[in-house]
């Protein structure tokens, strides 16, 4: 191919030196070659080649060729042998081309087909769906898939229901095109005024320098940029508050499978960088459509001033000097995608080492923890400067084109002027207007740098807005309608992971009101229980009902504002006490908030508090005693008031006394509720309806207090051994 488009670059060459062809001649051969060129560069950069188009392009260069060759023949037109040379040798390569094309693509197909018969339809279109869109995003290469996969934010960057958006975009669109006409308009006007001015008629120009001062200023800040900067901002901020909404948004929905997984510091930055989507829709409307645009009219008025040979010039610099960006940008981007990768791990590490400061005290590594920041902050500076390093080599090769350009296009304006062909105010008006040449393909490059760089910083979002929730409302969910509060698992089995199964067929009924108490060593799947009546997991076997609905038939909202649960680490905002406790109905008086703190046994403390109520807590409620916290926990759920309770360890580090105080309070949040209660201390499940003990994942016991100790099985050991140590 490369061959093809040097025969045509040297014949061209043959006609300006040799033999003087027509400019339609000329212009032929020259956009051949470049086409041939582009072909070329095309191929040699694709990794997963797809040959049916080039096929396509060879058959149709054959045919083409020997037309041509043909009529060249036939008419004998600047007939030379250089030339015949070339017209012979064209027909052949793309034939050529073609049987070779041709070969392999029926060596591909035949190969295809044996691959297809090997694997099961089933396994090829699961295995599709799951790794198509992270496909998308690790074969850049496959750049319209890639373009696809951001599709999804369309409607977020352009709200078209947004009146005030639409007036926005139909401002900006009358200004670009406005804008279109004043960039020719410029040096158009400067040339009139100077071929006036050099016209020898000893007047002042002032009717075309006035209107030349006028388009200036249309053009200059102060002018149309004023309007179309408001508008610009105007839909920027739009859809800055779409994307972060949907980013954020997304992420909450996600289900707890993620969020155990997840790394806070790395998906915060994720959200973050998707700010920088906002100008992505505009950037394509308000800058490649100009440009594109700009770069027709350069060209056609250019031929109009001058000829086709200096038109042809400018093209053949403008798309090597856009090629040459292209070219260079995946090696560019690969560093770009390291820095911004590199940014994304600076902010987890600085997130953990915040977060975990106590830890961090605890055991006095607080220097490692300075040296581990600085060697990521040391990756950034070290990262950023290899990719400002391609940055500056690509920029440097594209203007070092872009000079050469401009020397030889002036070159061949200036030699026009001395033989007389053109004014001199034309040379003036394409001097002039080269700025706006050069400056139409520069930013055909930012742009496209642009619009690169923004795509990388997204990427990560992209990925998080595929990642789907595990746990959804199923499609024909209904609000859970409570009852009795009757609870019931039903030979549920669940694993975390598909290698380690934890709960087995497992049965049980809690009693409407009654309180059930789940008791078993460590990691047996107490809490697991309970995660899946709440449905943070789904179970893989078997069902959960509440008062006969299945938990997966429910919407999540009304299931979970159906169950209070103080889990066994409660987790605080940092906000004030008050604040915190009204988290459980955000409607709740201040009275009631009182009334709630009181049956949990923390009103008397909160009020010795300084700033009582109104006491923040810090992060997560570091500023509060673990007893504190649970209390706190415990009157948030008492606010709640919601029919089903979960206790998990809820007065696992209060003492005794208060745990007293506490018990007081539980057995009035209990009367009337389905609760469930999981305790190691089994001197606070005595009075339980029915106490259950577990053992991996199974229940091996089950009865009251009294009637376990008279089976003398796993509780009574259990029992006897706390007594005793008392
Ligand atoms: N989100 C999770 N992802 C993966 N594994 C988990 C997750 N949560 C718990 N596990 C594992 O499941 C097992 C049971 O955990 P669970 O918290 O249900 O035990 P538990 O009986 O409540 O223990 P404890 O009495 O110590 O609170 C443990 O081995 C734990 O490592």
């Amino acid at each position: 191919m490369l061959a093809i488009a040097l025969s045509y670059v040297l014949e061209a060459l043959f006609y300006v030196y040799q033999k003087p062809a027509p400019q339609h001649v000329l212009l032929r051969i020259l956009s051949v070659a470049l086409v041939w060129t582009a072909l070329a560069v095309c191929l040699s950069r694709t990794k997963s080649l797809l040959w049916n188009p080039y096929v396509g392009v060879f058959v149709l260069g054959f045919l083409f060729e020997s037309i041509a060759t043909t009529v060249l023949l036939a008419t004998r037109g600047y007939l030379h042998t250089v030339t015949l040379c070339f017209s012979i040798m064209r027909p052949v390569i793309t034939l050529a081309l073609s049987t070779n094309g041709i070969l392999v693509i029926l060596s591909c197909r035949a190969e295809q087909h044996t691959d297809e018969e090997a694997q099961s339809l089933l396994q090829r279109d699961n295995a599709d769906t799951l790794q198509q869109p992270q496909r998308r995003l690790e074969e850049p290469d496959n750049w319209v898939e890639y373009l696809q996969g951001f599709a999804i934010f369309m409607p977020h960057l352009l709200p078209w229901h947004d009146s005030k958006i639409l007036c926005s975009l139909a401002i900006r669109i009358i200004i670009a095109i406005l804008n279109r006409g004043i960039n020719v308009a410029i040096p158009r006007q400067l040339g009139i005024a100077i071929d006036k001015l050099s016209s020898g008629s000893g007047k002042m120009p002032w009717k075309e320098i006035a209107f030349w001062i006028c388009y200036l200023w249309l053009d200059s800040r102060a002018g149309l940029d004023v309007l179309d900067s408001l508008a610009h901002t105007c839909i920027q901020n739009s859809s800055y508050k779409q994307i972060t909404n949907l980013a954020m948004g997304h992420v909450m929905d996600l289900s707890f499978d993620f969020h155990s997984n997840k790394d806070t510091g790395e998906i915060l930055k994720a959200i973050d960088q998707a700010g920088s989507l906002n100008n992505l829709a505009q950037l394509v409307i308000f800058e490649i459509i100009p440009i594109v645009i700009d770069f027709i009219s350069a060209i056609g008025y250019v031929t109009h001033l001058f000829d086709i040979y200096l038109t042809s010039v400018i093209f053949g610099i403008s798309a090597t000097y856009i090629s040459l960006r292209i070219v260079a940008n995946p090696w560019i981007q690969r560093k770009q995608r390291e820095l911004v990768e590199k940014i994304r791990s600076e902010s987890q590490v600085a997130y953990e080492a915040v977060l975990n400061w106590l830890t961090i005290t605890y055991f006095d590594q607080i220097r490692f923890e300075k040296q581990r920041y600085s060697s990521v902050v040391q990756d950034v500076v070290d990262t950023s400067y290899s990719y400002l390093y391609r940055l500056l080599c690509g920029n440097a090769a594209q203007d070092l084109i872009m000079t050469a350009g401009f020397a030889g296009c002036t070159s061949l304006a200036m030699l026009q002027v001395t033989t007389g062909q053109k004014s001199i105010g034309s040379l003036i008006t394409f001097i002039t207007y080269w700025s706006a040449i050069r400056g139409t393909v520069q930013r055909v490059t930012g742009s496209y740098q642009t619009i690169s760089s923004t795509l990388v910083n997204a990427e990560r979002l992209l990925q998080l807005l595929y990642t789907e929730p595990s746990v959804t409302n199923a499609e024909s969910s209904k609000e859970l309608v409570l009852k009795a509060g009757e609870i019931e698992f039903q030979g549920v089995s669940f694993a975390y992971d598909p290698r380690k199964p934890l709960i087995g067929n497992l049965s049980l009924v809690a009693e409407p009101g009654s309180t059930v108490a789940i008791v078993g060593t460590s990691g047996s799947g107490k809490s697991t229980i309970l995660t899946l009546l709440l449905r943070l997991y789904d179970v893989s076997k078997g069902s959960i009902k509440i008062d006969g609905q299945d938990v997966r038939t429910v919407t999540l909202s009304s299931l979970r504002r159906a169950i209070g649960i103080v889990p066994q680490i409660p987790m605080l905002f940092n906000l004030s006490i008050k604040e915190n406790i009204r988290y459980g109905r955000l409607g709740a008086t201040e009275r009631e908030i009182e009334d709630a703190c009181k049956s949990a046994a923390i009103h008397d403390k909160i009020m010795e508090f300084p700033d009582g109520y109104e006491t923040k807590v810090g992060e997560g409620g570091v500023r509060l005693s673990g007893g504190e916290l649970q209390r706190l926990a415990i009157a948030r759920v008492l606010l709640k008031n919601s029919k089903i309770v979960v206790l998990d360890e809820a007065t696992s580090a209060v003492d005794t006394l208060t745990e007293a105080e506490i018990q007081v309070a539980l057995q009035r949040l209990q009367s009337g509720r389905t609760v469930f209660v999981i305790a190691h201390r089994l001197s606070t499940i005595v009075g339980a309806d029915k106490i259950l003990v577990v053992d991996k994942g199974q229940i091996i016991e089950s009865g009251t207090h009294d009637e376990l100790l008279a089976k003398g099985g796993t509780y009574k050991g259990l029992w006897t051994q706390q007594t005793l140590t008392k």
